[in-house]
């Protein structure tokens, strides 16, 4: 009998976030180039009397422990499905800011649904668990699936993207998160009376991805929710504007916000550009990672 299973699950960056008019559901269509990239948290589950939710790390005081968590949700919903009780201790390892607009709460339902899958051998094809993490939230399938990927509709109908190599990131994490339903209010608030055209990838990006050209990317990239997340939190310029100062290829609202994410060169400038925004008093913390990275994978089956 398989005692626990510890899954991977890595945070995203959007490269692109095209982002069309409110929809009668409360939601928006997209046009959203995902990149999963190397911050991760870590999902284990193990058989347990009731369902239980415990986390660590650096920002474990912001995470919900209760049915709330994506986690638990994810255990819940897979349970529901195969008709069984999801009596297990979730654990999470948190390394992806929360509230961040890094997709955190995402990939730990992601995390969680694969790795109740595989302790309970439920066997569920991809597809059910594609259609569950839909369930969840717009972000939970890009979680699941990693690497590269288009995501229309509201996010969740994704096409895998070919990325030649990889692209190096610096983020920088602001203190206190961004309600992401409060960033899309406002969004739509600055482009009131405005005639908003439905979302398209550019195809200078996408082939800037396939490329692997870092430069060909930073002129192509763009996130409509940017405006919106420094509407809110306009203490956001002065940290793109010290990324941009300190040699970054690109700064940008990383999704909702409030971290930012600047696209550099290499190893070497990610290292330049990081320095630079700790020293600058802009941000919280800085995390450089690189990307493409694949999506939940279970590390370890005990
Ligand atoms: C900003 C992004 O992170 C970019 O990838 C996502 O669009 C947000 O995805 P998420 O956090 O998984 O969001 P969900 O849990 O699905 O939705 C939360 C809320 O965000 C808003 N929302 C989300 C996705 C979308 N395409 N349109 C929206 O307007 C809605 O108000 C929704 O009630
Ligand atoms: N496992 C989880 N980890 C972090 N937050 C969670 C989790 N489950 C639920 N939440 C809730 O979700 C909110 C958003 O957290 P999350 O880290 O997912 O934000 P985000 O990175 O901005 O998401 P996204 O990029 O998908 O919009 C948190 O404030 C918290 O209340």
């Amino acid at each position: 009998m398989t005692a626990s299973v510890t899954v991977s699950v890595p945070a995203k960056v959007n490269v692109q976030l095209a982002v069309g008019p409110l929809r009668p559901d409360g939601f928006h269509d997209l046009a959203n180039v995902f990149l999963a990239v190397g911050l991760h948290d870590r999902v284990t589950v193990r058989p347990a009397d009731e369902l239980r939710v415990t986390c660590t790390g650096p920002d474990a005081s912001q995470v919900p422990l209760d049915a709330t968590n994506l986690a638990a949700r994810a255990a819940l919903a897979l349970a529901a499905r195969y008709g069984r009780e999801a009596n297990v201790h979730l654990h999470i390892d948190k390394d992806i800011p929360v509230a961040g607009g890094m997709a955190g709460g995402s990939a730990d339902g992601a995390g969680a649904l694969l790795a109740c899958d595989a302790l309970w051998g439920t066997g569920a094809s991809r597809e059910e668990l594609l259609e569950i993490c839909a369930e969840l939230g717009s972000d939970v399938p890009f979680s699941l699936v990693g690497g590269a990927a288009l995501g229309r509709g509201r996010g969740e109908l994704l096409t895998p993207l070919d990325v030649r190599g990889a692209f190096h990131w610096v983020f920088a994490v602001a203190d206190g998160g961004l309600s992401t339903p409060a960033v899309y209010a406002e969004c739509d608030r600055l482009r009131e009376g405005t005639e908003v055209p439905a979302p398209e990838p550019s195809e200078a990006l996408l082939q800037a991805l396939r490329d692997g050209d870092a430069g060909a990317l930073a002129a192509a990239v763009g996130n409509d929710l940017q405006s919106a997340a420094v509407s809110l939190r306009p203490s956001l310029a002065a940290t793109l504007a010290a990324g941009t100062q300190a040699g970054a290829l690109a700064a940008m609202v990383s999704g909702s916000g409030p971290t930012t994410a600047f696209l550099v060169s290499g190893e070497a400038e990610a290292e330049k550009v990081a320095d630079a925004l700790r020293t600058s008093g802009t941000c919280r913390a800085v995390r450089v990672a690189s990307g493409p990275v694949p999506g939940a994978t279970v590390l370890a089956r005990r």
